[in-house]
């Protein structure tokens, strides 16, 4: 009995312990940037400096914004947040925007991401990876997204495009654009990475669109993915074997995927798209430039996560403005007849390219909706923030906050409205760098940013060229946005549309 009572009052002074261990380390971290004099927002214990986000009615973006906003109206270069647990220094300045994206990228090219081979070998993927890893598997990747290979793609655009105008003419008034939209961009690249066709347009139900749906729902998992990377040294979730991908998600994705490279593989199939590419590293003969089967699996996979929803996002965007700008969307459609008028009614890669205008509009929207609001980096070489004696400690996240400079009203004046002129070669050109960052910038700039650009304008195209599209009651204006990480509105975007 004493033994017993002895070992439970261990047990207590070690549970007391590790709490009063744990407290001490999350109050060290969050009051990080004030013992160093750096402003800060209002920071609470667990909820750091984003209570408004955590518990209450904002999101992501909206927070930055706002703390963006402030720092700049009194002429600060930079503040610091505390996020998931972690001290995060956020800079205002696009002087320090560009050192941290491009003057000083060998400090801070890291997105500071968790990956495990052992675990989850689909993790393994450009995103995630960092250092000479990363050089390398974005150098071998890179001339899969030139241009010259984009317009091989583009007939696979095209066909994919036909089933979003089959789907168009299915579906009643009023519809969801979001939904229709990542099934489109699915089925693009379903069929780019993967090899398939997966027709999630006729078919909502295909598999691939259940699990492309289940990478982005409000899950709490996928929530936990996102802190636990931040807030959990990357050795300890390793040491737990916990992996980023669902288990479900990676038997079907990798699975999905060996079938087909088996099949090219053994029936000699060439195809323009970017499988043909990576199955070609796999077999290089140069053992240098070659790629495993997991590897080519991981970037197949981070094509299509990155891929579908930041596209369907900027679409379902593009639509609600369109919408509420008739005149927009009069003058959008007229560009895209008198181009395709040009090119013998035919949707070439070229006649893509001409419609400018339609790029404005996109530019606009990835202006106001930027599909990922904040952009995060890892310092991994401690840093000295020029003409200060602050340091940025290596291990330190960076915030770039996206939502808040694109609202910026010394770049953007009026910035809640919509106008597409601001894009027009003139406007660009008066505007200083780095104050438009949709795909971030430098050398980890997204990869597939002429991909996303081009699947967006063929899915405005097929929508704009038949039909009128106006905005349905359903839709809940204002927007109200949705507290997850990416640029999601609560309720939807509900069109109705009216043949023309
Ligand atoms: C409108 C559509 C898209 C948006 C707004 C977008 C946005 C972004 C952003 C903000 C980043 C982080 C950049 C940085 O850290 O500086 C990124 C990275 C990336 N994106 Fe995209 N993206 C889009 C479409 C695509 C598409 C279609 C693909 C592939 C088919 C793709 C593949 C990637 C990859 C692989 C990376 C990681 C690059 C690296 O770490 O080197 N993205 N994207």
């Amino acid at each position: 009995m004493l033994i017993t009572n002895s070992i439970a009052a261990d047990l207590v002074v070690l549970a007391v312990t590790l709490v009063a261990v744990l407290a001490t380390w999350h109050l060290w971290a969050l009051y990080y940037w004030q013992r160093k004099g750096v402003p800060t927002p209002p920071t609470y214990p667990l909820l750091g400096t984003f209570k408004d986000f955590i518990v209450g009615d904002k999101s992501l973006g909206q927070v930055v914004q706002e703390a963006y906003l402030d720092y700049k109206k009194q002429g600060k270069r930079y503040f610091g947040v505390s996020f998931a647990g972690q001290p995060q220094f956020v800079p205002v300045d696009l002087a320090l925007i560009k050192a941290v994206y491009v003057a000083d990228f060998p400090h801070f090219h890291s997105h500071g991401t968790y990956s495990d081979a052992a675990n989850d070998p689909l993790s393994v993927h450009i995103f995630n990876v960092d250092g000479p890893k990363w050089r390398d598997v974005r150098s071998k990747l890179s001339p899969t997204f030139t241009s010259g290979k984009m317009k091989t793609m583009h007939e696979t655009l095209l066909k994919c495009s036909e089933g979003l105008t089959g789907a168009l003419e299915r579906l009643d008034d009023p519809i969801e654009i979001k939904e229709i939209m990542a099934r489109f961009t699915t089925d693009v690249i379903g069929s780019c990475a993967f090899g398939l066709d997966i027709n999630s347009l006729e078919n909502p139900d295909a598999e691939f669109r259940r699990f492309g749906a289940k990478i982005f729902e409000k899950s709490f998992r996928n929530i936990a993915n996102f802190f636990l990377g931040i807030a959990v040294p990357h050795s300890i979730l390793s040491f737990c074997g916990y992996s980023v991908t669902r288990r479900d998600v990676q038997r079907f994705f990798y699975g999905s995927l060996a079938s087909t490279v088996a099949y090219r593989e053994t029936n000699a199939v060439v195809r323009k798209d970017f499988l043909d590419f990576l199955v070609r590293l796999k077999n290089h003969e140069d053992a240098q430039e070659r790629m495993s089967m997991d590897e080519i699996a991981a970037q197949c996979f981070m094509f299509f996560v990155a891929g579908f929803e930041t596209s369907a996002t900027t679409m379902n965007f593009a639509c609600f403005e369109l919408a509420r700008h008739q005149d927009v969307q009069d003058k959008a459609r007229t560009e895209i007849r008198r181009v395709l008028e040009k090119h013998d009614g035919k949707l070439t890669y070229d006649a893509v390219m001409e419609m400018t205008y339609l790029d404005m509009i996109i530019q606009e929207s990835l202006r106001k909706y930027p599909p990922l609001p904040i952009n995060i980096r890892k310092c991994t070489k401690t840093f000295k923030v020029p003409g200060e004696s602050l340091e940025i400690k290596e291990g330190t996240f960076v915030m770039i906050p996206v939502w808040g400079i694109h609202y910026d009203p010394e770049y953007y004046p009026d910035p809640e409205v919509f106008d597409p002129e601001r894009f027009s070669d003139e406007n660009k050109r008066s505007r200083p760098a780095f104050s438009h960052l949709p795909f971030g910038e430098g050398p980890r700039i997204c990869i597939g940013m002429r991909f996303g650009m081009h699947q967006t304008k063929i899915g405005l195209i097929t929508l704009l060229n038949n039909y009128r599209i106006k905005l349905n009651s359903k839709t809940i204006t204002p927007l109200k946005y949705d507290k997850i990480l990416f640029t999601s509105n609560i309720g939807g975007i509900w069109l109705d549309l009216e043949k023309v």
